[in-house]
């Protein structure tokens, strides 16, 4: 997946999602009256759950900032924030969420809980002395205001904080876009709404939004978690079996297997050979003629084109085929690693440029059509057969 198609499916789409659901909101908003009383009381369930979700889940950083909302929620609603005390815990709660990007899930019961509620601790206590710093030296401030940001009011200056911690999290939910970075972004997005635009939607409104966001990203994130290879983010073996429910009689099953990946391994390392098991996942995921790739486990994937027959299929394979052994692999830092196996190496295409070397791994294909009265199993162990032919046959093709 380019990083761009990336970003666009964890961050724009999320995003754009996020907007027309407000907007729906707003639209149907004279509809809900009836239901005002519930959607009041919504929040301390809806985020409750999501707390002890989250952490069932693992997803401790979800349930921290469910748990804080919802201790937020109850402060707000009886009346314990000051407009003061509003402004602090504002910056405070932006600072929170732009950190936990970049902090990892823990559990709760270890060490780590106490570094994170250091960290809310710290947030809160920064954006405390800030805005102290900003009470007892007006004129300082304004100095500075005037003089390097012109265009910031009295209030711009006090959460500026937020803004700069905004941005921070912005680029780092480009760099590593994923569901919880995701989520964390929007809770930002409704946090700024909040403070700014407070009579667009009422708080019990926009807290029940992020409770559902945090409840749908733990619910994708663990499908996401079942069902897709880590490192090469394919669908998994189980994806496969899933989706061989769903196939009708006719399809056809092809295994992929990369040659010689052991002494590539024992070559240039177990760190480069996950590289290129990325790599050529990517290929194999452009595969044309409508095939679906799954990474079947170690350096094996299995590609499925359902409702085609094997001759259908053979031209996208080969196609595939050729791809991967055509890309040119890049690896750095090869001085230490080609001394060490300059024998493994010699089997492989290479060119040395500066500090640089150039390799390309090859792949053999075996495919097999299903046939009548046969499992899935059954027609993939005929295209396991097919790909020890290939193997056998010197690799780097493919065979049925
Ligand atoms: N880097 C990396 N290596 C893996 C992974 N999974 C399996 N391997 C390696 O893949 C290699 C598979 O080697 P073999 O099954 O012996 O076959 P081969 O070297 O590919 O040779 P042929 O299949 O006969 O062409 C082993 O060295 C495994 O350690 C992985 O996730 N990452």
């Amino acid at each position: 997946m380019s990083h761009f198609y990336h970003s666009c499916r964890y961050l724009l789409a999320p995003l754009l999602l996020t907007g027309l659901l407000l907007g729906a909101i707003d639209y149907f908003s004279a509809r809900w009256v009836d239901w005002l009383d519930t959607i009041q009381v919504m929040p301390y369930w809806l985020l409750a759950i999501a707390a002890l979700i989250a952490l069932q889940f693992n997803r401790s950083r979800l349930s921290y900032i469910a748990s804080l909302l919802l201790l937020f929620y109850a402060l707000t609603q009886h009346g314990l924030l000051s407009s003061d005390t509003y402004q602090w815990v504002f910056i405070g709660g932006g600072i929170i969420t732009a950190v936990f990007c970049f902090i990892k899930d823990r559990g709760l019961l270890s060490i780590h809980t106490l570094v994170r509620l250091g960290i809310i601790a710290a947030s809160l206590l920064a954006a405390y002395l800030w805005l102290s710093l900003l009470e007892h030296y007006p004129g300082m401030a304004q100095q500075v205001r005037e003089r390097y940001l012109p265009f910031l009011s009295a209030n711009g200056l006090a959460t500026l904080p937020v803004f700069l911690a905004g941005a921070v999290m912005l680029v780092k939910l480009i760099k590593d876009s994923n569901l919880v970075h995701t989520s964390l972004g929007l809770t930002f997005i409704v946090w700024l709404m909040h403070y700014y635009a407070a009579d667009l939607q009422s708080l019990a409104v926009q807290l029940n939004m992020i409770a559902v966001f945090l409840l749908l990203t733990v619910l994708f994130d663990s499908y996401f978690l079942a069902y897709r290879d880590e490192l090469t983010s394919l669908p998994s073996r189980r994806a496969l079996f899933n989706l061989s429910l769903s196939l009708g009689r006719k399809y056809t099953v092809a295994m992929v297997d990369i040659d010689h990946f052991k002494k590539f391994n024992d070559t240039y390392g177990h760190d480069v050979g996950d590289q290129v098991l990325k790599l050529v996942a990517v290929k194999l995921s452009q595969v044309t003629g409508g095939g679906k790739a799954f990474r079947y486990g170690g350096e094996e994937f299995t590609i499925v084109f359902a409702n085609k027959q094997a001759k259908q299929v053979v031209e996208h394979l080969d196609a595939v085929r050729q791809s991967i052994e055509d890309y040119d692999i890049v690896l750095r830092e090869t001085k230490r690693k080609a001394n060490q196996n300059s024998n493994a190496s010699k089997n492989r295409n290479k060119k040395a440029v500066d500090k640089q070397r150039i390799v390309s791994v090859t792949v053999s294909i075996g495919l097999a059509e299903h046939l009548a009265d046969q499992s899935f199993e059954q027609c993939m162990k005929q295209a396991d057969k097919a790909l020890y032919k290939a193997k056998k046959k010197g690799r780097n093709q493919v065979c049925a």
